[in-house]
């Protein structure tokens, strides 16, 4: 009997492909993604998550996607180890000998050498600035990585055009409004940003304007570069004592308020979802958005642009505001309606304007808003400090190079962040529960479809310290993979589900023993369906299986009522027979013969010398003929053949 393999190997391949596609699926086909969702839990049962709504149709191995992309693509973000694409260059040592591939990171815009060194000790990196989006489109599917800052539209014709290659997009910088994030996550593509490096410098810019601003120094200068001495036409406003509104209280928002407070300013900040606690600590005072522009002298905007922040100082709040008021962006562009801006400043509600950013970058020459004299404009530098920079570039080259090695990035946009600690203790499980999903699918039959998945586990944890995300992940891939046409990753687990119709709940139960080990028994079932093989199925019609670790090891613990022991490696053959002695044997001979090699056998029985089921691990895939034979002898009642 072969050996099985060490658990640990198994443990990492697998969490390798949690995050990636498995190297042995066809790489050119289409996928929907999503994230996956935290459940939370209070009691010891409970229904802890469901995917896509029950009357979604029903889905089949003949269904292919329904992403409204046709393209083809292969999703994965991590390993490059499963990656068999000829596109990926080997890296070769002195003798030309191949040693394993190496990703291609596209880096469309300016990243510090910092960052870029890390990037090359790591893969081949193209340094392709200011590309077209034909460019772009036409160059991507060679790529593992692509590297962007705000001037770069990773939109869905980028996904599209990577065919699958793409496993994640690096923002160096913080706001995403430039990826197309639905696309990313239908493609399985994983996004990361890098949030904290550009803070300081965005602040200090945001105070920048605010003070140049104030005293006019920008159109001074001008003039003065103008052969002009204007000492009346630029007398400035003070800064001390006036009211300042933050509008977005995050992490640049709160760093321009600290710094406001230092200049004397009263400052106010409105911001729906910023802890009240944070804003006391630094003296500031959170106020509707009402109150915020309608008593400011100085409005500062540093929320991101969502579609509820797209436009929303627009004709009627700038009617809200205080006559005079001044207004400072380095946020987003996009949050002003800049024609309404234009108009507030023609009519003297807004008294100036000091933006870094704007709707379209770079903005027309002719914009009305960029020549009026009242407005003074920077193009898009608020992250431009060489220290941010230096900072950004390493923070995102970190972020893609775990990504591209399977690791869970923290800074990931559209995937949920799991603790390398739980990763890792997960990592048997996630093994088992992708492979019951697998296992489960291949047992249903007919042409019903499935729509209802239940996932039970038990667990001597409390629910609230069990992340059963991963689980959920693997069980959806297990089962969608062998019968479509879809990439399973983490990113799009639960969107994959949903876009088949595919309802998948989670029940935990808590019982009484060793909280030691995270989960004690995963079972899968599948309800209203036929299966190829009835003995899988419950007093209740469900197709139901159970399968728990042990020493590492994932194995069949149950399928239907009968307890089997089969560990979950290489191929499995499920008989239903007449208990009966000599059974292992005349099965075993038949394998042999065919030079099948048995792994492991396990006869689980409910009655003595009745009814029993034999579970026999196989290395090798039986020949029709040998399954024919099988099928012959004349105690075995069914049986059926899985791949694991
Ligand atoms: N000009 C530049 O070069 C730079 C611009 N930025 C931009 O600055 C903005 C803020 O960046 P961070 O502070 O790092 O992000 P952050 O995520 O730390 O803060 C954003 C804050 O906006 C709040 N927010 C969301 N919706 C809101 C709404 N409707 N009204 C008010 N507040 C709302 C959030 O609760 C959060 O506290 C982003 O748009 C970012 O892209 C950031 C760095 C450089
Ligand atoms: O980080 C951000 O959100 C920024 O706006 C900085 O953009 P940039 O990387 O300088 O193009």
């Amino acid at each position: 009997m072969a050996s099985t393999s060490s658990p640990h190997a198994a443990a990492t391949a697998h969490l390798n492909s949690l995050l990636s596609s498995s190297s042995s699926v066809n790489h050119n086909r289409p996928s929907n993604l999503s994230f996956l969702h935290a459940s939370s839990n209070s009691s010891s049962v409970k229904l802890l998550h469901s995917v896509s709504a029950s009357f979604s149709p029903s889905f089949s191995s003949s269904s292919s996607s329904s992403s409204s992309s046709s393209s083809s693509t292969k999703t994965i973000f991590n390993a490059l180890k499963t990656v068999e694409s000829a596109d990926i260059s080997l890296s070769r040592d002195l003798h030309g000998v191949v040693s394993s591939p190496k990703p291609t990171i596209l880096v469309s815009e300016k990243l510090g050498e910092a960052g870029l060194d890390l990037l090359r000790s790591f893969g081949h990196v193209d340094c392709s600035y200011d590309l077209s989006p034909q460019d772009l489109c036409a160059k991507i599917s060679q790529c593992d990585a692509l590297i962007v800052r705000s001037g770069t539209k990773v939109t869905r014709e980028v996904f599209e055009a990577a065919q699958g290659r793409l496993k994640v997009v690096g923002r160096a910088g913080v706001g995403i409004d430039n990826v197309d994030l639905q696309a990313a996550t239908e493609f399985g593509c994983l996004v990361v940003n890098a949030p904290t490096a550009n803070t300081i410098a965005a602040a200090e810019h945001g105070i920048a304007l605010l003070t140049s601003m104030a005293r006019n120094v920008a159109q001074a200068d001008a003039s003065m570069k103008a052969g002009k001495w204007l000492r009346s036409k630029y007398v400035g406003v003070s800064l001390v004592g006036k009211t300042l509104a933050v509008m977005g209280f995050g992490k640049v928002g709160s760093e321009v308020a600290r710094r406001a407070k230092g200049l004397g300013m009263h400052v106010i900040a409105h911001d729906p979802y910023a802890p009240a606690d944070r804003a006391r600590a630094i003296g500031v005072d959170l106020v509707s958005f009402e109150k915020a522009i309608g008593t400011a002298d100085f409005i500062s905007l540093h929320m991101p642009l969502t579609p509820a922040t797209n436009k929303v100082f627009n004709d009627d709040t700038f009617a809200k505001m205080k006559k005079g008021v001044r207004l400072i962006n380095v946020a987003r562009g996009g949050v002003i309606d800049e024609d309404a801006l234009v108009r507030a400043l023609n009519s003297g509600i807004v008294a100036q304007a000091a933006l870094d950013v704007f709707t379209v970058e770079p903005p027309p020459k002719d914009s009305k808003l960029v020549q009026h004299e009242n407005v003074t404009v920077t193009p898009h530098l608020g992250a431009s400090t060489k220290e941010a920079q230096e900072g950004v570039a390493i923070e995102i080259a970190e972020a893609v190079v775990g990504a591209l090695n399977g690791e869970l990035s923290a800074t990931a946009v559209n995937a949920p962040m799991v603790p390398p600690e739980v990763l890792s203790e997960l990592a048997p499980y996630v093994v088992l529960a992708e492979k019951l999903g697998r296992l489960a699918v291949q047992l249903v039959t007919g042409g019903s479809g499935i729509q209802s998945v239940k996932v039970v586990y038990k667990s001597a944890r409390d629910p609230d310290s069990l992340d059963t995300r991963l689980l959920r992940a693997m069980v959806t891939k297990g089962i969608i993979e062998p019968i479509s046409d879809t990439i399973i990753n983490l990113v799009n687990a639960d969107f994959s589900a949903k876009q088949k119709g595919l309802r998948i709940s989670e029940e935990r139960i808590v019982v009484d023993s060793s909280p030691e080990y995270p989960v004690q028994s995963i079972q899968v079932n599948i309800s209203n369906v036929q299966s190829k093989f009835a003995s899988a199925l419950s007093e209740k019609g469900n197709i139901s299986i159970e399968g728990r670790v042990k020493y590492g090891i994932p194995h069949l613990t149950r399928v239907g009522p009968f307890s089997v022991d089969v560990s979950l490696d290489g191929n499995l053959i499920l008989c239903k027979q007449v208990d009966q002695p000599g059974m292992i044997g005349k099965v075993g001979n038949i394998l042999g013969e065919s030079n099948v090699n048995v792994s492991f056998m396990s006869v689980g029985r409910t009655v003595k010398r009745k009814l029993a089921i034999m579970a026999i691990g196989v290395d090798e895939e039986p020949d029709k003929d040998t399954q024919k034979k099988i099928g012959e002898v004349s105690a075995i009642e069914e049986f059926v053949f899985l791949k694991l």
